[in-house]
């Protein structure tokens, strides 16, 4: 029976010539990403059990990028576990706070994931590096510390969806927009422990960060990954990270592969998408209801990329952030934020009114540099809106593009971003 490119994956690295879904399986992990948050639970869990050693040092990347830079003594604490880990246990490839970001994207960064490795991370975006042809999830941090220690991780295998994607993105519509519009068709759950599979003429023209924004937020469907078959927009992109082809292997899917369910989505029909609170797949056109905002947030593994952060200047360049709105943008990585500045858009930014922060999770997750209080509304470029997620329990997260919220910043109120843009900006 033929094979999807994820259970070829899970197929080679659990030894087996293939896998069904439904089967349990133990698999070699070619990657385990570390950050300050779940990693010293699992490092804990080991220590207490004498455990304390790690598979691998080379194939541990470690990336502190929630609490970063520490804004209170716990936070401190926890990121020094994490860097005193790294040191004991000679771990190389560590990006610590000034050389690292968001440690999905950071990782993306690297070239060190490649087609067909597995990589599992104490964290639910891990999806991220679906968009690498390779199967990346997040763990417990029981599951964790298994495979730092062993190197090996279980899995029930997924099954698969497939979404075909077919047209052409029109201006001001993103790939946010499109994976919004997903969720909001199958339903926050509606992709419950499914791997994602990315495919047709709209994803083949795709650049990786696109991708990268399509696969992050599998999880938010409830899916286990998402994934983009290799092509050459990502031999390329490996290319340029001195990643050649005979380093990973590809894997595509099976003509005859099964599918739990296939959707069809034309991009040309999609607008611009703004998930309402309290749930990603609550999402209704840009602009159809006039709510004013507090806050606009520009950041996060979903959309706190180059190209996020171009579409944002694109709409602020010449323009103000409207009178009473926080707008903050964090570049996800050094690397980002360092471009940023070279192509002048961080003075753009600051010139609009808007607050350039360092590269990390911080308000996403409500845990600093902007969190929310009692009753702000803020529209945000990241993945969830759920209650209390960036503060307050009473505050509104709206999830959108990036040039979304910056047309929101400018108008004071949740906007179509095409009433600022003319044909061929933005997604062309
Ligand atoms: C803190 C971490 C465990 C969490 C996750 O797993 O996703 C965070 O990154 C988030 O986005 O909520
Ligand atoms: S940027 Fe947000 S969603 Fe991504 S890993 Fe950090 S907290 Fe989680």
């Amino acid at each position: 029976m033929g094979m999807t490119i994820a259970e070829k994956i899970l197929a080679a690295r659990s030894g087996n010539v293939s896998v069904v879904p439904g089967q349990l399986i133990m698999c070699d992990t070619s990657w385990v990403l570390c950050h300050e948050i779940t990693t010293p639970a699992a490092l804990r869990m080991l220590e207490e059990r004498g455990m304390d050693k790690v598979f691998n040092p080379d194939q541990i990347v470690a990336v502190p990028d929630h609490s970063v830079p520490a804004m209170n003594i716990k936070a401190a604490k926890m990121y020094q576990k994490l860097k005193s880990w790294v040191h004991e246990k000679g771990i190389k490839h560590f990006y610590d706070v000034g050389r690292g970001g968001i440690a999905h994207v950071v990782l993306e960064n690297t070239g060190l994931v490649k087609p067909g490795d597995t990589l599992v991370s104490g964290d639910s975006h891990t999806c991220n590096a679906g968009a690498l042809g390779a199967f990346a999830t997040g763990v417990g941090s029981t599951d964790l510390a298994g495979a730092i220690y062993s190197g090996k991780v279980w899995f029930k295998v997924p099954e698969t969806m497939l979404i075909k994607v077919t047209g052409k993105f029109n201006p001001g519509v993103t790939p946010k927009d499109l994976v919004l519009e997903v969720i909001k068709q199958i339903g926050a759950d509606g992709a419950n422990y499914m791997v994602m599979e990315w495919v047709g003429e709209t994803i083949d023209n795709l650049d990786m960060e696109g991708r990268f924004t399509l696969t992050n937020m599998a999880i938010e469907a409830g899916g286990k990954t998402g994934i983009v078959a290799v092509d050459d927009t990502t031999r390329a992109y490996l290319g340029a990270r001195g990643v050649t082809p005979d380093q990973y292997t590809e894997y595509q899917s099976d003509a005859d592969a099964k599918y739990k369910v296939v959707i069809e989505i034309d991009a040309g029909a999609l607008e611009p998408t703004v998930a309402y609170p309290h749930i990603p797949s609550n999402g209704k056109v840009a602009g159809t209801d006039k709510i004013a905002v507090t806050h606009a947030y520009v950041g996060s593994c979903t959309n706190g990329r180059i190209s996020d952060l171009r579409e944002v200047a694109n709409i602020l360049k010449g323009r103000k952030v409207a009178d009473g709105v926080q707008m903050i943008v964090v570049p996800a990585t050094q690397l980002i934020w360092k471009q940023a500045a070279q192509e002048g858009l961080l003075e753009i930014f600051v010139d609009a009114g808007a607050s350039v922060s360092y590269p990390s999770c911080g308000a996403c997750l409500g845990m600093h540099s902007g969190v929310l209080g009692p009753n702000d509304v803020c529209i945000s470029s990241s993945n969830r809106n759920f209650v209390g997620r960036m503060g307050d329990p009473s505050a509104q997260i709206y999830l959108a593009s990036p040039a979304t919220v910056a047309a929101s910043a400018v108008n004071g109120y949740i906007s179509d971003p095409r009433d600022f843009i003319g044909a061929g900006s933005a997604a062309d």
